[in-house]
């Protein structure tokens, strides 16, 4: 037997599934499936929409992860050629690829984090909400697909709008018996990120020295910057907290506009998404201390979910922190956030109940 034949033989006996559909593919991608099996340890991470524009740059940001040992790319569309070209990248994780609802049973086994961007974005003069129409049912099918193939993932949920799509996972979830409330967490770090960056340029600061806790959803008036407490402690004049608070709000739309058709944000969101995995794979990891805005299962208004400052360990979400005391102007904006998230909220329950 000579060598590439014994690679092919320990292919075989390591990943079948992938032998199998592999068939005619080079010695050397079958080499690269069993370092994977047999690799550097790490946390197994999968992509949902991995071919799209936040998932690609997500897919090149998280293979350049250290603790990612493997990674998956599923999408409906364009997977292997993103998958052979993340693959080339020289770190440690090892790349595989999913086309088509047929793979994605074979794409989330197994996994411990499995990031969903899958799913229309949004264009001019169109709110979040109206994705829900095609967003819903695409999240809805790749839910039952992580109930059904990795119960114990952490999962971080992209797709739009968030405020809904989490109650359908959620139900998803529910209805399968595998609800974790603290696996699920709906991805707000963009309106962190901007938060940050926006202030620091209001403040003549380096974004990565300001904190600013964004809390309640993720659409328009449901995204609530708690500017009172902002750290490194500082003031804020009327003008100034009006200015901040709507521009934050109205982040994702300024994005949307600029790009006048050609969809929302996807490198901002790519890199927020991967800030937010590496936070979850630290805590995975078991790291103290990690604590990241996200919008989960909450008790910290009436509301089922609300989006605050977690405390992400070894099982997802373990603590979620009340919001601290709010000002005046915050007190009003939280009512009018939490009016709308109700509506949205109960939107996605009833699409999985009806
Ligand atoms: N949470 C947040 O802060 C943000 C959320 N988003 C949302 O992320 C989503 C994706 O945005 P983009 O990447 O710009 O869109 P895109 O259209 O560039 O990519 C979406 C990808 O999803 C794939 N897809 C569609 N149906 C699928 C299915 N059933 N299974 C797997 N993949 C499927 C498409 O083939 C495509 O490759 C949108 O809903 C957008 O509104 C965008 C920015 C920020
Ligand atoms: O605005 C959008 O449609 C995409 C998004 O959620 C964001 O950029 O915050």
């Amino acid at each position: 037997m000579d060598a590439n034949q014994r690679i092919a033989r320990l292919s075989a006996h390591l990943c079948p599934q992938k032998f199998q559909s592999m068939e005619e593919s080079s010695s050397l991608v079958e080499r690269a499936n069993c370092r994977a099996k047999g690799g550097a340890p790490g946390f197994k991470v999968a992509i949902l929409g991995a071919a799209g524009g936040i998932g690609q740059s997500l897919s090149l940001l998280m293979k350049m992860n250290p603790l990612v040992s493997v990674l998956h790319l599923y999408d409906v569309v364009n997977t292997p050629g993103v998958t052979a070209d993340v693959s080339h990248m020289d770190t440690s994780a090892v790349v595989r690829g999913f086309l088509g609802a047929k793979e994605l049973e074979n794409a989330l086994t197994g996994m411990d984090l499995v990031i969903i961007p899958a799913g229309v974005p949004r264009k001019p003069g169109m709110t979040r909400d109206d994705l829900f129409k095609i967003n819903a049912g695409i999240v809805k099918t790749l839910s039952e697909g992580i109930a059904k193939c990795c119960p114990n993932a952490v999962v971080n949920l992209i797709s739009n709008p968030v405020n809904s799509t989490v109650p359908i996972a959620a139900e998803v979830f529910k209805k399968a018996g595998t609800y974790d409330p603290k696996k699920l967490l709906g991805v707000t770090m963009l309106d962190v990120v901007r938060a940050k960056t926006f202030v620091a340029e209001v403040l003549g600061l380096d974004p990565r020295e300001v904190d600013v806790p964004v809390v309640g959803g993720h659409a328009g008036v449901t995204i609530l910057p708690l500017l009172s407490q902002v750290k490194p402690a500082c003031s804020f004049t009327p003008e100034e907290i009006e200015y901040l608070t709507k521009r934050i709000q109205d982040g994702g739309t300024e994005v949307v506009q600029a790009k006048a058709g050609a969809g929302s944000a996807t490198l901002s969101m790519a890199f927020a998404a991967a800030k937010f995995a590496d936070a979850c794979l630290r805590g995975l990891r078991g790291d103290a201390n990690i604590v990241e805005c996200a919008f989960v299962d909450s008790q910290v208004t009436e509301l089922p979910f609300f989006a605050s400052k977690v405390r992400i360990g070894r099982n997802g979400a373990e603590e979620v922190y009340q919001l601290g005391p709010l000002n005046e102007y915050e007190r009003v904006g939280l009512d009018k956030a939490k009016k709308e998230l109700a509506d949205s909220i109960q939107k996605g329950v009833s699409f999985i109940r009806k």
